[in-house]
């Protein structure tokens, strides 16, 4: 059996190229190359059609691909050719009718856009998470289009990730929406991210504040109408629907608020009857979250914090993008940690760096992703402050960085 491979084309906004010009060129391209980067964009290109119709291509599935000794025979590609959409988040403002005043209820993204490009890729979670993750969804999604029924084999469309803070659960949810759009472009020809502010809308208490959430909803079920399209809302730190209601029912809040919580919940329960929608919901606590459609979530996937195989890899794009930006000067390539691995560990000319930069992994354990993101750019405000520096440089700064993090964190836990 051939083993699926996706191919993901990016087509310029202004390419009037054809679907099947696309594929020729792009399959040219993947005989010509000895060994294409799996998972990661191509951007530059030898072809001239290539480069005047093409952005990027992003071939997904296997590491070590290679075309010259006639693997590649055994593969069955699959093309998604997308062009990006470049509006940006759309935010929806209601307006009370009160007094005037506005409340940025939610925010919207036709999908696939160029806000959400390459975050996929650039999350790392442990083994096939992701890849499960979009199997399910793809699933799910199938057996209600379907019509399968839901009484003989169970299933909803509610995803619930939840875990630490900053390990990249809305992240996610939002990468998985862009990557559903562009892998299930045959199924659905519009795609929509509906991310519900539930901050704002319990930043203020409007009277009629139900009636707004009722009216921002209205639209979410004029696209569902559409069979051909597909809405993804998003849902962030869910537990705060919960928090709202238990609050407003000891008498805390105001009972505006549990107006609009009871408004949410009814919308979400009302959308949840469409075959295309699909609620992703994330959460920072892990306790159960008393609010009936997350309990019946098919999908509860904890994230955690990142293992040293995670950060290692995390780190590498790091460094990577800086010698993209010249900010390291040294082009010298960090081996993966499975050569790492297959190498003993043993130090050597060509895995020197790469060891330094596992050890800085194995003492950024259990630092978020959000925290290993952000230390890159520490280690340099701290400890480079020059335009452009060699790795090895970098790797000492960045050491540096991660102690010093840690030290902080120390000294704010005894303050
Ligand atoms: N596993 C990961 N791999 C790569 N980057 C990550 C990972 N986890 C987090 N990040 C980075 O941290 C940033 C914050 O992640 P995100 O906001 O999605 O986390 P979260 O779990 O939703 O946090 P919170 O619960 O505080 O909202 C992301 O932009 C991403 O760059």
């Amino acid at each position: 059996m051939a083993r699926v491979i996706h191919v993901e084309v990016v087509q310029r906004l202004e390419s009037r190229a054809s679907v099947d010009q696309i594929k020729i060129a792009v399959n040219k391209m993947i005989d010509d190359k000895l060994k294409p980067s799996a998972g990661t964009f191509i951007k530059r290109f030898d072809d001239a059609f290539l480069v005047e119709h093409i952005e990027a291509v992003l071939i997904s599935e296997g590491n070590e691909i290679s075309c010259k000794n006639g693997i590649f025979s055994e593969f069955q590609f699959v093309y998604h050719i997308y062009r990006l959409n470049d509006e940006g988040r759309q935010r929806e403002l209601l307006e009370s009718e009160e007094d005037g005043e506005e409340l940025s209820a939610s925010s919207h993204w036709t999908l696939p856009c160029t806000d959400f490009h390459g975050l996929w890729e650039s999350l790392v979670f442990e083994s096939s998470l992701k890849d499960d993750l979009l199997s399910f969804v793809e699933t799910t999604l199938l057996f209600s289009d379907k019509g399968v029924d839901s009484n003989f084999i169970s299933w909803n469309r509610v995803v619930l990730l939840h875990g630490p803070p900053g390990t990249g659960k809305t992240s996610l949810c939002k990468a998985l929406a862009q990557k559903l759009s562009i892998r299930m472009a045959d199924r659905y020809n519009h795609c929509e991210l509906v991310e519900i502010n539930t901050h704002s809308l319990f930043s203020k208490w409007f009277s009629e504040s139900g009636k707004l959430v009722m009216k921002m909803f209205s639209k979410i079920h004029e696209i569902l109408e559409t069979e051909s399209s597909l809405v993804c809302v998003l849902i962030d730190e869910v537990e705060s629907l919960a928090h709202a209601r238990q609050s407003a029912v000891k008498g805390l809040e105001p009972s505006d608020a549990i107006r609009v919580v009871n408004a949410v919940l009814t919308q979400i329960d009302h959308i949840k009857s469409y075959p295309n929608v699909l609620i992703l919901t994330t959460s920072n606590i892990t306790a159960g979250i008393d609010l009936a459609f997350v309990d019946r979530a098919d999908i509860k996937q904890y994230i955690g914090y990142p293992s040293v195989a995670a950060v290692y890899e995390i780190f590498k794009s790091c460094v990577k993008e800086l010698q993209r930006t010249n900010i390291i000067h040294s082009k010298d390539n960090l081996v993966t940690l499975k050569l790492l691995e297959l190498s003993s560990f043993q130090p050597s000319e060509s895995t020197n760096t790469s060891l330094k930069l596992y050890d800085i992994s194995k003492l950024s354990e259990g630092f978020s992703g959000r925290t290993l993101r952000k230390l890159p750019f520490l280690a340099h405000a701290y400890f480079v402050q020059k335009p452009s520096v060699s790795l090895t440089e970098f790797l000492n700064a960045l050491e540096k960085a991660v102690g010093k993090f840690k030290q902080d964190c120390e000294e704010l836990k005894r303050t």
